[in-house]
């Protein structure tokens, strides 16, 4: 299958927030009109800075967040569209998520045969047989003792946790997968371990992914596909192998820029201040008041999406030219910028 398995159409959410603002009510805008498709077995990364609305994205696809308004279809039906039940039967087959921490995740007072057996039970999937041996080899396919049916999630390691997870994202064979910071509550010594499991899976059994992470090296090693977000708009899509130096955004650039090991020497392209408050985003583009790059028609007008090259998008009036290395950039942005942005001490 080519096409794509999910798809996104111009989905938005807004949170209401009691007790804010001057008649005691405000919104925030978590997700500003995203539009993207995710293809059978690709793995596309989501990065921003916190807040930027990567997690209510993936939340929005696994059946989590109702957006104010848009669609995402899945295997060819409008999942919200659908009745509770329907949407809750045709997502928990076919879309798994992990979240960031396991601990929080895990009913701590199943024994894990049970935690990673509950898919199976809720979709009414087999004999109680079947389910039975399919949790046997559930176990041993994130490589877990079988021993470790017996406990519960209090008595395994962080990492094992996260095995755990992963095996009951994985119990109805789902075609996509959305890993939401999977490794970044675990201790150091055991996130490359649970990394490389999760893509040794997502290879051998075919899954597409959808990986969340701050961790940006991380992203562009293990993504088809990057997109940026930032206050809840998706910026930039970009094949992971053009990146750094291809991206045209100037911040999917600056962001990349302060990520060490991906361009040598570093050379981190400096912004004006910190992000705008999503219950108040600037006009126009969202970027533009910490971008040395914007004019007046930036604060008018959010740039539609634009074609850089095939499987390249972007959202900016002065996209960085072809041939711009992230070091002249770095240079152009300091000097555009000196008298605001200030040195740390
Ligand atoms: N339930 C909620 N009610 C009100 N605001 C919310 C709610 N959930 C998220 N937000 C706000 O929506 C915006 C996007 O949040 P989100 O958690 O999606 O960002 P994120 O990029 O995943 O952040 P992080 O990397 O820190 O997890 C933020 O401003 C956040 O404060």
């Amino acid at each position: 299958m080519n096409g794509p398995i999910m798809r996104l159409d111009d989905v938005s959410v807004v949170h209401r927030i009691k007790g804010a603002g001057l008649f005691g009510h405000g919104s925030v805008q978590a997700l500003n009109g995203a539009s993207l498709e995710i293809r059978a077995g690709e793995t596309v990364g989501v990065v921003g800075e916190s807040g930027c609305g990567k997690s209510t994205m993936a939340k929005a696809m696994v059946g989590l967040q109702r957006p104010t308004s848009g669609s995402i279809i899945f295997e060819g039906r409008d999942i919200w569209s659908l009745k509770d039940r329907e949407r809750r039967s045709h997502l928990g087959r076919g879309v798994g998520m992990i979240f960031q921490d396991p601990a929080a995740s895990l009913n701590r007072r199943m024994p894990i045969s049970q935690v990673v057996r509950d898919p199976l039970d809720v979709h009414d999937v087999g004999t109680p047989k079947e389910r039975t041996a399919r949790v046997r080899d559930l176990l041993d396919l994130v490589g877990l003792p079988r021993s470790a049916a017996d406990v519960l999630p209090s008595q395994l390691s962080g990492g094992q946790r996260q095995r755990v997870s992963i095996a009951r994202a994985l119990a109805l064979e789902p075609s996509l997968v959305i890993a939401d910071e999977p490794t970044s509550a675990l201790d150091v010594s055991v996130r490359a371990q649970i990394l490389n499991l999760l893509l040794d899976l997502k290879e051998r059994l075919g899954i597409a992914m959808v990986f969340v992470s701050h961790d940006i090296q991380t992203v562009k090693r293990v993504s088809d596909r990057v997109v940026t977000m930032y206050l809840g708009r998706i910026v930039e899509e970009t094949p992971a192998d053009r990146l750094p130096e291809l991206a045209v955004h100037p911040y999917t650039r600056a962001l990349f820029s302060a990520t060490p090991g991906l361009l040598d020497p570093i050379d981190p392209i400096p912004l004006v201040g910190p992000v705008p408050s999503a219950a108040n985003p600037p006009s126009g583009c969202p970027f533009r008041t910490r971008c040395w790059k914007a004019t007046e028609v930036c604060s008018e007008l959010m740039p539609g999406p634009m074609l850089a090259a095939e499987g390249h998008t972007y959202r900016c009036h002065h996209p960085v030219p072809a041939g711009i290395t992230t070091a002249d950039l770095a240079a152009s942005a300091r000097a555009a910028t000196a008298d605001l942005v200030k040195e740390p001490s």
